[in-house]
């Protein structure tokens, strides 16, 4: 039997990664996990997770890992991660990667590529302001994108130290850089 994929999608906002990995998950079959998404959904739902998150989502800023971590290691060990999973924007600062890392440790079965979409800053907003989404205003984009110069790329560091970081020039059009990843994943 084949090994367990994993692939971890890192990236500034706007890089792509929820489109590679939407494309990437209806290819291999196996779920795209987006953080941001559950935390929209949760905050449309106003469950406890949303409650919490809300403010931090609504800002740009990044919602405390404690929120995130006991719901990563559960989401990895559902029913449909049995082939596989994409994780997209997780993890976010190098507490998460480490958390992140421990947990792999456990998966002795999944084979796992970390992905670097590269996007210059000015495309990056130039995308977001075009995608529309509530945080998608001047204001909002200009602080993600310091969060993530911030807290997010010292993250590249960590999987670069590891030699698992794969980088990709994400300013290009979608379907080169679908090439580029299904080279590197190998499916
Ligand atoms: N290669 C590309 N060329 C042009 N536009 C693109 C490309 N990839 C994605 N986009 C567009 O850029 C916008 C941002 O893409 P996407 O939502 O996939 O980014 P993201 O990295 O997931 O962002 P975030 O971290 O903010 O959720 C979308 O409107 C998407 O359609
Ligand atoms: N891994 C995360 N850690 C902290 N905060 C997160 C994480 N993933 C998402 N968030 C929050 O959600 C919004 C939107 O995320 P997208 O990946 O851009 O959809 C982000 O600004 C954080 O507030």
């Amino acid at each position: 039997m084949s090994k367990r994929i994993g692939v971890i999608f890192l990236g500034p906002p706007g890089s792509g990664k929820g489109t590679q990995a939407q494309r990437l998950a209806g290819t291999l079959q196996i779920p795209h996990i987006s953080t941001g998404e559950i935390l929209r959904e949760a905050i449309a739902k106003a469950t406890p997770l949303g409650q919490q998150a809300k403010s931090y989502v609504e800002n740009g800023d990044l919602v405390p890992d404690s929120l995130l971590l006991d719901l990563i290691r559960e989401r990895l060990q559902q029913e449909d991660t049995e082939k596989g999973w994409i994780l997209d924007g997780f993890p976010r600062n190098v507490a998460q990667a480490a958390f992140l890392e421990e947990l792999l440790q456990e998966f002795t079965d999944t084979v796992w590529y970390a992905i670097n979409l590269e996007v210059p800053d000015e495309v990056l907003i130039d995308r977001l302001l075009h995608r529309g989404r509530q945080d998608d205003t001047v204001e909002t984009i200009a602080h993600r994108l310091e969060v993530y110069h911030k807290q997010t790329e010292p993250v590249l560091g960590y999987y670069r130290e590891r030699n698992a970081l794969h980088s990709i020039d994400g300013h290009r059009s979608l379907d080169e850089v679908t090439d580029s990843l299904t080279a590197i994943v190998g499916r």
